[in-house]
């Protein structure tokens, strides 16, 4: 499996304000890699410094085996890139935008364009100044897959997007990485983030709090479990099991949070006459959350350079 984007200990800093800080990750070839975190974490500034958009404080890159700063066009060739804030450029029409970016790219063929404007139902022949917020950013997506990149970087992709459309851009997400392209999006929404990526990379002021697999965090999250039974059960037989809170038994029924393993709570159920064992999802968000608040409000800190 090689790597298409490498970071290590990737800091930058806006004078004295925290952008990112030692943010080290691969991304790995004909994977989907979410890049999930709250407002102000440091995603646009990691994916601006992956783009040579901006230059880091400290540390090192590479995208699609190089060094972005030295390859210059040659890695952003091969890059499809959507903006957080796509502005289209000064053309009349997203029609002659987009001609102009496929001759600039090569390889985009008219019926590829099509299809996309098709399957977003945006109509490329409205005038930019003219398109709604949601029409710029499909036209943002239709050029950033229009010339099948290898590698497509997205950040917060289906903003403004209604939720036919966001399914719309799932689906394509699925088919590229179906292609073997890669796909590094930022979001900071988990619900559609956990739709499409094979894994996620957590970001929360400035720092890579956690990357796993969405199988592996799914693992970690809590459940919220309901054992029924066929009589009433003592409250206290299902105090303090291991890997098991917030229990409350209401006659035949017991409701906790399984935080580990349920091996405690099907042995003391046992005991009794169990007539059903609901096991309801995961509860990522929790999990999330949990990341995303885990460290308080620490200090901004110090440029090192
Ligand atoms: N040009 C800038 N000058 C000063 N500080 C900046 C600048 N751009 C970003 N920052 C700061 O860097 C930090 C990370 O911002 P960034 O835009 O990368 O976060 P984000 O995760 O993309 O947030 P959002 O989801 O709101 O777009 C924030 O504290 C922000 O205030």
């Amino acid at each position: 499996m090689s790597t298409v984007i490498e970071t290590e200990h990737l800091t930058k800093h806006y004078g004295a304000r925290r952008g990112i800080s030692q943010i080290s990750l691969s991304v790995h070839s004909g994977e989907v890699f979410g890049f999930l975190g709250p407002n102000g974490a440091g995603k646009t500034t990691t994916i601006r410094l992956l783009l040579d958009l901006l230059r880091p404080s400290s540390g090192h890159l590479r995208v699609l085996g190089r060094d972005p700063r030295s390859a210059g066009a040659a890695v952003r060739q091969r890059v499809g890139y959507l903006p957080g804030d796509y502005q289209p450029g000064r053309q009349e029409r997203g029609s002659e935008l987009l001609r102009y970016l496929a001759e600039a790219r090569g390889g985009v063929t008219r019926r590829r364009i099509e299809e996309l404007t098709e399957r977003f139902e945006l109509d490329p022949s409205q005038r930019l100044g003219a398109m709604s917020r949601g029409n710029r950013q499909k036209l943002g997506i239709v050029q950033a897959f229009m010339h099948d990149p290898e590698l497509l970087i997205l950040d917060e992709p289906t903003t403004g997007l209604d939720p036919l459309m966001q399914q719309n851009f799932l689906s394509l997400v699925r088919e590229v990485r179906a292609c073997g392209q890669t796909v590094f999006l930022s979001s900071h929404l988990l619900a559609e983030v956990r739709q499409i990526a094979d894994r996620i990379g957590i970001v929360r002021a400035g720092h890579v709090v956690a990357v796993d697999e969405v199988a592996a965090l799914r693992e970690r999250a809590v459940r919220r479990v309901e054992v029924h039974f066929d009589a009433p059960v003592p409250p206290e037989h299902f105090a303090n099991l291991d890997g098991v809170r917030d229990v409350r038994v209401e006659g035949t029924l017991v409701r906790c949070v399984l935080d580990g393993r349920p091996d405690a709570l099907i042995k003391a159920a046992a005991e009794f006459t169990v007539v059903e064992f609901v096991s309801f999802e995961p509860d990522l968000e929790e999990i999330f959350l949990a990341y995303y608040t885990d460290e308080g409000n620490d200090p901004v800190p110090e440029p090192t350079d």
